[in-house]
C-alpha cells in the first residue's frame, strides 16, 4: 500500500500496490501492523456497504461525536465517487478544512477518515458502490451530520443532486450549530 497523508493531519489517501500476473492482479487493501505503525487506527468494529442507483446521489455530511467517533476507510468499489471530509476537532489548525478525493473502480484509492470528521460523498456514475471500516458501532444516538451545501463549510460538489435522503436535507446550518459542536467534539480531558 501506498499510505499518504493529506493537507487534513491523520487523513490518508491509500493506493494499493497491484502484483499483476496473467489471472489480473493482487493488492493489499488493510493491514493492521502498517496502521498502527503510522498512528492510524487499525480497529474495525463494522464493515458497510452501500449501493447508489443514480450518478448525482449525495450521502453526508455525517459523524458519530466522541464518546463514538468513527474513524472510515473509504472505497468505491464500482462506478465512482467524489469523497469529501471536513475537519471538526476544535483544536485543530485546520479546524472546517476539507479535503475531496476521487474514488473509482479504477484507481482503487481509499480514504482513511480520522475520528472527529464529517464525511460525505456523491456518486460520479450511475450504479455505484461503496464499501467502508469503520472503528466503532453505529451509535444512532450520537448520529449528526452538517449540511451538504452549508456555506460556511464551502464544498463544490461536481454534479447537480438527483437523489439525496430527507435526513441529509435537514441537518442544522453550523452557524446555528458551531458552539454546541466545539464543546461536543472536543478531546475529553484525560487529566480530568
Ligand atoms: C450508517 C448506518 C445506518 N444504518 C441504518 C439506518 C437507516 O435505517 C439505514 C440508512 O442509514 P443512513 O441513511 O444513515 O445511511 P447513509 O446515508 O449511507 O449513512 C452513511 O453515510 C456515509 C456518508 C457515512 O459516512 C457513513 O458513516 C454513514 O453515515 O441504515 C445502520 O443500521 N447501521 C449503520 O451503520
Amino acid at each position: 500500500m501506498i499510505i499518504s497523508e493529506t493537507k487534513l493531519k491523520g487523513a490518508y489517501i491509500i493506493d494499493i500496490e497491484r502484483r499483476e500476473d496473467p489471472r489480473g492482479f493482487f493488492a493489499r487493501t488493510f493491514c493492521q501492523r502498517e496502521f498502527r505503525a503510522l498512528g492510524l487506527n487499525p480497529s474495525i468494529a463494522q464493515a458497510n456497504i452501500a449501493s447508489n442507483v443514480r450518478r448525482g446521489t449525495l450521502r453526508g455530511m455525517h459523524f458519530q461525536f466522541p464518546p463514538a467517533s468513527e474513524t472510515k476507510l473509504v472505497r468505491c468499489t464500482r462506478g465512482a465517487i467524489l469523497d469529501i471530509i471536513v475537519d471538526l476537532r476544535p483544536e485543530s489548525s485546520t479546524f472546517l478544512q476539507h479535503v475531496a478525493v476521487e474514488l473509482n473502480e479504477i484507481n482503487q484509492r481509499a480514504l482513511y477518515v480520522p475520528e472527529r470528521f464529517a464525511h460525505g460523498y456523491q456518486t460520479l456514475a450511475d450504479d455505484t458502490d461503496t464499501s467502508y471500516q469503520v472503528g466503532e458501532f453505529y451509535t444512532p444516538e450520537a448520529e449528526s451530520g452538517l449540511m451538504y451545501n452549508d456555506p460556511r463549510l464551502g464544498l463544490t460538489w461536481p454534479l447537480p443532486i438527483s437523489v439525496i435522503s430527507e435526513k441529509d436535507q435537514n441537518f442544522r446550518l453550523l452557524s446555528e450549530v458551531e458552539a454546541e459542536l466545539k464543546g461536543r467534539m472536543e478531546l475529553a480531558d484525560i487529566d480530568g
